[in-house]
């Protein structure tokens, strides 16, 4: 055990001066009392009973019974005063940890996992606790036990006690020799823990996707690792603490035999009288209970510094993104917002974001797009200090960010992300989160944010309770929610990162408009992959692997023919119906597919009738890894992520897919499995064609298969 941390914890306990000195004098009379009973009987023996006195007899037993009274006294009182001590202690030290979490930003909860967090609240605080309440009183009394109980013994009889303890420095030295594997043990069950809490938090939290790509097995076997590996460093564990608990009561045999034998001896030579023994007996025997009694508590001391150091491995994490010493409000106006010359990586060695600069002018509407993991949301990110910059500074109203305080920051600027999270409450709380915003004011939000209507036809209305995060909820449902959370606080800076992407159609119309209504009153930044969403934006930033390529308005970027406007060129020549189910392309849109390429128009417009229109939900995989592929695909709308299996990895996101891309296209000329899994990561809508269909035309158009040939070949 660290005598450091062993100090720590003690020093908890020193700042309930009072509290501590009541527990500490209650404990002392409890020992004191414990300790001179069996001495009683030395005089009981030597005094009363021997010379038949019946008046020693009578004093003796009034002082054992009023030191008794005082006893339960005493230990009714030490009762209360641990209780007390004991909560306060790990009252304030959940509270610290509490807090000092709150303090961590994203980085912090990157590095640690939920399961990581909770076995600290739980597991780790309980063994704390227990130590407090149990553990601590019961070492405290027994090491005072001792301390008492071998000065009483040297009284009765000095030799006989130095040979005992000559003998009892084996009860202390072996445990010590394990004391180093117990401690790795205790170590590795609880990394054991954390890793399985990990494991279901992951579960539960995945079931949708666990299902979707049928992983259920995989889990089961890496739930059943997991719990053996439970298993196994719980079966050490329980091997090293018995082993620590046994080897004192081995001990405490060895010591008997030379008590008999040396006490007899000393008897039997007139050196102690038969009282004496018998006295020097008992206590010995209460003595020894309370050393092995130590021994007992060692396991549990050890846990509990263990749970201590985990603990405080927490406190020690300095917030990623501290305070300053100084920090200034954002003042009531619209913002503007500048990043200058910014680098950004999220691990050591890697960049995202490229020494880009940008520049929003308050009450403007400013657009990021690009293709997916450009950059776009990690540039918001540091926008609103979720991270800050390795180079360079971004500034709110010509403000360093930095020197912005937190709670101005959060008041003035919103940040709506893709991932909504809603707390187990009812929605009502779930959209005022404590303020104290009227509620037509809260209607109103709910109005503009297009969800009052959805809200006011569930039977509980505003009352309804969000369960599992609000996984009851569509997608575009928890959208909406999260943008009337938003609204409602009347930010003067609005980042939005993709908020219309799990809408249909006509309600993204909506959001659209909402944003050109706000803008000029606030400042809007809008990270988004569909860029019909942004041809209003009075800027548009072009990310390309983490460098800004262009920026200028729609008109502008369409007139400079690069990423943008073909970005742009991939997602047009599609119809979509209002309620986004239905969706047919065009033959021209069809020609800028490489296969299709220099096509004649009415053949190309055959082909286009070939295709059906398909709606997806969240989590739903349209194509499965090994499975039989008979189709090729067009994303109309949505994002899509491509998973691929490696041999005893978990499986791995390669890519991720939007409106315009394609995929499936070997499904038209031949029948092999797909080497991948396609998911939808929110509602989506697909066009595809059936091979049998394709073949069809083929026959007619053997060009058309030559052709798709080709550009497989030159893409294999
Ligand atoms: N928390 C994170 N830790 C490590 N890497 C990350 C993290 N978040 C994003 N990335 C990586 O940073 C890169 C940029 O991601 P970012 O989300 O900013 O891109 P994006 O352009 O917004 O794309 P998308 O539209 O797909 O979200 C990607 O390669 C992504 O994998």
């Amino acid at each position: 055990m660290d005598l450091q941390v062993m100090l720590k914890i003690v020093r908890r306990f020193a700042a309930y001066k009072l509290l501590g000195s009541v527990f500490l004098f209650t404990l002392l009379i409890e020992v004191a009392y414990t300790v001179a009973a069996p001495l009683s009987l030395k005089y009981l023996v030597d005094e009363a009973f021997t010379p038949r006195n019946f008046q020693a007899f009578m004093i003796i037993l009034f002082i054992l019974l009023g030191g008794g009274i005082l006893n339960v006294i005493a230990g009714a009182v030490s009762d209360y005063s641990l209780g007390r001590l004991a909560g306060e202690v790990v009252r304030k030290l959940r509270t610290e940890l509490f807090a000092h979490i709150q303090l961590q930003s994203l980085p912090f909860y990157e590095r640690y996992r939920v399961g990581d967090l909770v076995t600290r609240f739980s597991a780790d605080m309980g063994s704390i606790e227990r130590v407090i309440r149990g553990s601590s009183p019961l070492l405290l009394k027994e090491l005072l036990a001792v301390a008492l109980g071998l000065i009483m013994l040297f009284t009765l009889e000095w030799k006989l006690t130095l040979a005992m303890l000559a003998g009892s420095v084996v009860m202390f030295v072996l445990p010590q020799l394990v004391q180093k594997r117990s401690e790795r043990a205790n170590r590795e069950y609880k990394e054991a823990q954390e890793r399985f809490s990990n494991m279901i938090d992951e579960m539960a939290k995945g079931h949708k996707t666990i299902r979707g790509l049928h992983q259920q097995g995989r889990f089961r076997m890496r739930g059943d690792n997991k719990i053996t590996a439970l298993f196994k460093t719980g079966m050490n564990l329980h091997m090293s603490n018995s082993l620590m608990e046994r080897l004192p009561l081995t001990a405490l045999l060895l010591l008997n035999g030379i008590m008999m034998g040396f006490g007899g001896y000393l008897i039997f030579h007139d050196a102690m009288t038969v009282g004496g023994f018998i006295a020097f007996f008992t206590l010995f025997m209460s003595v020894g209970q309370s050393g092995s009694n130590l021994a007992f508590l060692i396991p549990n001391l050890i846990e509990s510094s263990i749970s201590f150091q985990r603990i405080e491995e927490i406190m020690a994490c300095e917030p990623d993104l501290p305070e300053a010493e100084q920090p200034v409000s954002l003042p009531e106006t619209s913002l503007s917002l500048r990043m200058e010359r910014v680098t950004f990586g999220y691990n050591e060695g890697t960049s995202q974001l490229k020494d880009i600069s940008v520049e929003i002018e308050a009450g403007s509407f400013v657009a990021f797009v690009g293709p997916s993991g450009s950059g776009k949301s990690t540039a918001l990110q540091l926008l609103s200090r979720f991270y800050d910059p390795q180079q360079g500074k971004v500034f709110i109203h010509d403000l360093p960010l930095q020197n912005i305080s937190e709670s101005s920051l959060r008041k003035r600027a919103a940040l709506v992300s893709q991932d909504t999270f809603l707390f187990h409450m009812s929605l009502r709380e779930n959209l005022l989160l404590g303020s104290d915003i009227e509620e037509a004011d809260m209607i109103a939000a709910a109005k503009q944010a297009g969800i009052h209507e959805v809200i006011a036809s569930w039977p509980e209305g505003y009352d309804t309770w969000i369960h599992h995060e609000g996984g009851s909820l569509s997608g575009g449902e928890r959208q909406r929610i999260a943008i009337a959370r938003a609204l409602l606080r009347r930010p003067q800076l609005m980042l939005l990162d993709e908020v219309t992407s799990a809408l249909d159609p006509a309600a993204e119309a909506d959001i659209n408009h909402l944003i050109e209504q706000l803008k000029g009153s606030r400042t809007i930044v809008s990270v988004t992959h569909r860029l019909s969403s942004v041809v209003n934006a009075d800027r548009i930033y072009v990310f390309q692997g983490g460098h800004i390529v262009e920026s200028g308005s729609h008109q502008q970027l369409l007139r400079e023919q690069g990423l943008y406007s073909s970005l742009w060129e991939k997602q047009h020549g599609f119809y979509v119906s209002g309620d986004g189910r239905h969706a047919a392309v065009k033959g021209e849109r069809l020609a800028k597919l490489p296969f299709f390429a220099g096509m004649e128009p009415a053949l190309l417009a055959g082909v286009a009738e070939l295709f059906t229109s398909e709606t997806c939900r969240e989590g739903e995989s349209v194509v499965r890894e090994g499975e039989e592929g008979d189709k090729f695909y067009i994303i109309v709308r949505g994002i899509f992520e491509i998973w691929k299996t490696f041999a005893g990895e978990a499986d791995k996101k390669v890519a991720v897919l939007q409106d315009g891309d394609h995929f499936g296209e070997i499904a038209l000329l031949r029948n092999i499995p797909r080497t991948a899994t396609v998911k939808a990561a929110g509602p989506g809508v697909v066009l595809s064609m059936r091979r049998e269909a394709f073949h069809q035309l083929t026959e007619e158009h053997p060009q058309l298969l030559h052709a798709l040939e080709q550009t497989l070949q030159q893409r294999m």
